[in-house]
């Protein structure tokens, strides 16, 4: 059995005079360890998706299993990394990275120790006792990404974590995320609008299209991209063959809606 699977999930939202659905039948797995991104035209779902396979929201009909089990937001170790970085402006670097811990209980000196060596390995030393507002934007992703690899989470979901940075910052940190992910083996899923950082990052591309959400194409990235650093995979001719492959097919979608 995979990692995590998505089976028959459809999902309406229901408002007083109106039902939008925002997925429809939609099944797919994931593997321990892969990189999946999703893609599509705005309003596809793809936010939908995420929070249902975080468990902030139950689908209305079908299911996801992450590990055999309901993902459930209060107790399946989720991490996540979103457009905002959600800093507490009022606790140092240090209290922020370690919140997470201390909420579960679970604040040890030896995971203490080890969150911040991972600030320390993500160049951020020297800043543990600083204020978010003193750090860049940036380097206030960085933190985030410490925060969230504190608890350990068995799966990450990243919400255009990008998406705020100016590029040059954007493509270091993809680089460095990437690295990051990789060398803790961790399983994640990125809502994205850039194809390029979809294909740069990850190990297959999930299309959408809407009205209502559906899968509706799934792209495999070459094996060749897939160990090389993102920033990297961007000269390659393959990336380019791929970009324009999933161009095309976002504007069939575009053009058909
Ligand atoms: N809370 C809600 N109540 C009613 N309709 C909603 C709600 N959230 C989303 N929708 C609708 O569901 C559909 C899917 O929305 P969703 O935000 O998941 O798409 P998306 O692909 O993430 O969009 P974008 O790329 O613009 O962020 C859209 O038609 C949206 O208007």
């Amino acid at each position: 059995m995979s990692f995590l699977t998505v089976q028959n999930v459809h999902h309406s939202y229901f408002t007083p005079k109106s039902v939008t659905n925002a997925l429809q039948n939609i099944s797919f797995d994931i593997e321990e360890g892969e990189f999946i991104s999703l893609v599509g035209p705005s309003g596809c779902g793809k936010t939908t998706m995420l929070s249902i396979l975080s468990g902030l929201i139950s689908p209305t009909e079908g299911k996801v299993l992450i590990d055999g089990r309901l993902p459930n937001s209060q107790t399946t170790s989720i991490g996540y990394m979103l457009q905002q970085d959600y800093l507490f402006p009022w606790k140092t670097i240090e209290e922020n990275i370690l919140l997470g811990l201390k909420l579960q209980n679970q604040l040890t000196a030896e995971k203490k120790e080890k969150t911040l060596g991972l600030l320390k390995e993500i160049g951020l030393s020297g800043i543990e006792m600083q204020y978010p507002k003193q750090l860049s934007g940036g380097m206030r992703q960085r933190v985030a990404l410490v925060r969230t690899l504190a608890i350990n989470p068995k799966i990450l979901f990243l919400d255009e974590p990008f998406s705020a940075l100016d590029y040059q910052t954007k493509l270091k940190l993809e680089d460095l995320v990437f690295d990051t992910l990789k060398a803790y083996r961790k399983t994640a899923v990125l809502v994205t609008h850039d194809i390029g950082e979809a294909i740069s990052m990850s190990d297959r591309i999930l299309l959408f299209n809407a009205k209502p959400g559906r899968l509706h194409k799934v792209f495999s990235v070459p094996e060749e991209l897939r160990n090389l650093r993102p920033f990297d995979v961007r000269s390659k001719e393959a990336y380019s063959i791929l970009f324009q492959e999933i161009w095309k097919e976002l504007e069939s979608l575009e053009n058909d809606g």
